[in-house]
């Protein structure tokens, strides 16, 4: 099951729906309060808790939060912007019977510091007394946890429109957030908790990819059953040697390499082969080009002139031209920002905004990688990778990446999960095999994950 994502506004219109089906917007505070309680008592059973509320129902939720940890014995202190200003937030305050304090310098730190300043509802910076008040109770906190997302973040981006503290968790609710997901954002939120607060359930294309489904080997089947990856070498044959092994070990039944001259150090596993005509081979379940193609465009619009599905990467992107070149094919096209922006030049939006309109627009399967890869469909399904190590930013990591996909989508499935479960296994791989590691480490870490 893998969580959903929504963008702010979405995630007010199920708000709103939930009420309308007759769910009071207090019950959705009091869940929600409840769940943050819930999760800090988990977390830090005794420290002492401040909490910072903000105006609005971000505050509230505090209010309520604070509300349920003082009844359970612990010793809370609500430090507050100033006073509600919605509704619901004003009904959670009115619930609260101990002391309030303004925010301000004589503000003392606490052991845990929950930040309920500003949720989805904020829309500019914080302003800088507040934002200094932020840092400097964070900094005196052993323990810090946002409510529902850091105080300074955009929702929707993950641009940080203040500087914020790194918090040890993030706990939020209904559905993740894209900056719950999103650079620079998602590298402050420390773990991120979704709770169910009783918006029903939250339907959406946005979702946090998460443990994949993979084919299972079929018991009686040959090698060609459990899908034929071929790839295609071009001059520098290290990259693709890499991807080809990584392909085999992705559990890819033949790993099949055209190449002009032997390459060495490939397994005997992989067949190296210098015929043409292999390429009309009708068993190919995913055909890969692009690893250390170099500068050898003929490799692409030979590979466009097959029906197998593709995985289109590195050196390959950048030869595609015009996006709407890949339209009517079946590919998976592999991106990082340099290749993107190469390809489909400048596009307005957030990453995942850019990602879609892409997929769009070349009737592709996207994988927009980074700190935050996305994997975009032309459907408008849109996969979230969770945090992934830093580490896997190393020579060879797509190379790696990229036999994966071709394995898993030779292994029969389908474009958009293919991808998918590449990047999940990928992250999972460069865990096993970290924290320092090489490209041919995940390549051995491989084999249990897939
Ligand atoms: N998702 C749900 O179903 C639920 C969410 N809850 C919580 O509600 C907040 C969103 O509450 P909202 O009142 O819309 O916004 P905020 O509390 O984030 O912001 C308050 C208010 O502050 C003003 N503002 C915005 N930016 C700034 C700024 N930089 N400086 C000063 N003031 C600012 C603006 O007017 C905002 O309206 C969500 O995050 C959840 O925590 C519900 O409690 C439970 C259900
Ligand atoms: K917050």
């Amino acid at each position: 099951m893998t969580r959903p994502i929504l963008p702010a506004a979405a995630t007010v219109e199920a708000e709103q729906a939930a009420i309308a089906g007759g769910t009071p917007e207090t019950d959705l505070m009091e869940n929600a309060g409840a769940a943050l309680a819930r999760a800090i008592r988990l977390m830090s059973p005794w420290r002492p808790v401040l909490f910072l509320a903000g105006p609005g129902n971000n505050g509230g939720d505090a209010f309520v939060a604070a509300r349920h940890l003082l009844e359970q014995g612990m010793q809370v202190r609500i430090a507050v912007t100033g006073a509600p200003k919605r509704d619901a937030a004003r009904w959670a305050k009115g619930g609260w019977h101990g002391e309030v304090e303004l925010i301000s310098e004589e503000t003392e730190p606490a052991p845990l510091l929950v930040d309920a300043l500003f949720g989805t509802g904020l829309g500019r910076p914080l302003g800088e007394e507040l934002q200094a008040h932020l840092m400097r109770l964070a900094e005196g906190a052993a323990m810090t946890i946002a409510c529902d997302l850091p105080s300074g973040v955009d929702a929707d981006s993950g641009e940080m429109l203040s500087p914020i503290p790194r918090y040890d968790a993030t706990v939020t609710f209904g559905a993740l957030k894209p900056a719950h997901r999103l650079a620079p954002a998602m590298q402050h939120m420390g773990d991120v908790i979704l709770a169910d607060i009783g918006l029903g359930e939250v339907e959406s294309d946005w979702r946090e990819i998460g443990k994949p489904e993979l084919p299972a080997p079929d018991p009686v089947g040959h090698k060609y059953g459990r899908g034929l990856v071929h790839c295609l070498a071009g001059s520098m044959p290290g990259a693709i040697a890499l991807s080809a092994h990584a392909a085999a070990r992705a559990g890819a039944g033949y790993v099949r390499v055209s190449t002009s001259r032997m390459i060495d150090g490939l397994p005997s596993a992989i067949v190296q082969t210098d015929s043409a005509d292999a390429l009309d081979d009708e068993r190919i379940g995913c055909l890969l080009v692009g690893p250390g193609m170099g500068d050898v465009p003929p490799l692409l619009t030979l590979a466009l002139t097959k029906t197998h599905p593709l995985v289109i990467d590195a050196d390959a992107i950048k030869a595609v031209g015009e996006p709407d070149r890949l339209v009517g094919h079946d590919v998976i096209l592999t991106p990082h920002e340099g290749e993107f922006e190469a390809l489909f030049g400048e596009i307005e939006g957030t990453k995942a905004d850019r990602a879609l309109i892409a997929a769009q627009r070349s009737q592709s399967i996207i994988v927009l990688k980074g700190p935050d890869t996305l994997v975009a469909a032309p459907d408008g399904r849109l996969g979230f990778a969770p945090p992934a190590p830093a580490g896997l930013a190393t020579a060879g990591s797509g190379d790696v990446l990229a036999g994966i996909i071709a394995a898993f989508r030779a292994r029969g499935m389908e474009p958009f999960e293919a991808a998918c479960a590449a990047v999940w296994v990928h992250g999972r791989a460069a865990e096993v095999a970290g924290p320092n590691f090489i490209a041919d480490d995940l390549v051995a870490a491989l084999g249990p994950l897939s």
